[in-house]
């Protein structure tokens, strides 16, 4: 099956647009595909074509599994990125840089080396001074003209980059707790969930929400209620995914497991 749909959205938005003219009535666009692989497929189809469209492009990356599909398949076809610039979503506080499981590690592996040239740059998690770190690369985005397309997993729980349920929409890159949910479901990378970091640094949904598009991507049954949230619930910092519903630009590849409950509830 192979499902396209829009849907734009009315709801109570001026309580967030009022401090911050970056936050306005969105546009999301909902693509239904079979499986995992379809999914990655079409998320580096969309990069390519971003590319294609402006070599110089600034990219906003992703870690976790779910991206991991659409980096292969970017590595395969020898994606060009030797004009391109990375930001990366998060980092773990604390876990040294070369540790297996920091955020840097995994860009390395699945970007930066197979990847080369580029340019990227991810939040320092061992910065002596936190503060400073968040602001360096708030200004650092800016300094590269902003994200063109930011690429989005989503948690279980409904979290963007490590923005938990409860963050105000209007954030910026900062340290942050993560939930036990997050920590447990990040303990699958870490084999133990005592090795978990418990604080990361993250992009805000501010931050997240100035790039000029983003790309949210989701695969297996998991996934189901935040997909749902994201499109039938209430904008509401209980769910920050649902700030994807006040920008203007969202393009959303899931598989059908991810779309299951869409699924029941819209026949
Ligand atoms: O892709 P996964 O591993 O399901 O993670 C979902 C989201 O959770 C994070 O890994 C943070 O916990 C995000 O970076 C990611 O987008």
């Amino acid at each position: 099956m192979n499902k396209t749909t829009s849907t734009s959205t009315a709801n109570e938005v001026n309580q967030f647009n009022q401090e911050n003219p970056v936050l306005h009535e969105g546009n999301l666009h909902l693509t239904i595909v079979k499986n995992e692989e379809e999914m990655s497929q079409a998320a580096a189809e969309l990069v390519h074509g971003q590319l294609a469209q402006r070599p110089n492009s600034v990219l906003g990356l992703a870690t976790g599994g779910t991206p991991i599909g659409m980096y292969r398949q970017l590595c395969r076809n020898k994606a060009d990125l030797s004009k391109a610039t990375t930001f990366n979503l998060d980092e773990y506080y604390e876990l040294p840089r070369h540790h297996p499981q920091s955020f840097f590690q995994f860009m390395k592996e699945h970007v930066y080396d197979p990847l080369l040239p580029l340019s990227y740059d991810i939040p320092n998690g061992e910065a002596a001074n936190v503060e400073q770190e968040c602001v360096r690369y708030e200004t650092a985005i800016r300094r590269a003209g902003g994200i063109d397309l930011q690429v989005l997993g989503v948690g279980r729980n409904g979290h963007i980059g490590f923005n938990e349920p409860g963050t105000p929409f209007l954030s910026r890159t900062r340290l942050v707790a993560l939930k036990q949910e997050t920590v447990e479901d990040n303990a699958r990378f870490f084999g133990d969930v005592g090795l978990v970091p418990t604080q990361a640094i993250t992009m805000g949904i501010g931050t997240i929400l100035e790039a000029k598009a983003i790309l949210l991507l989701a695969s297996g049954a998991v996934k189901a209620k935040a997909l749902h949230q994201l499109l039938y619930g209430d904008i509401s910092p209980g769910v920050p995914v649902t700030a994807l519903r006040l920008h203007p630009a969202v393009r959303v590849i899931v598989d059908e497991e991810a779309a299951s409950l869409l699924e029941r509830l819209s026949d």
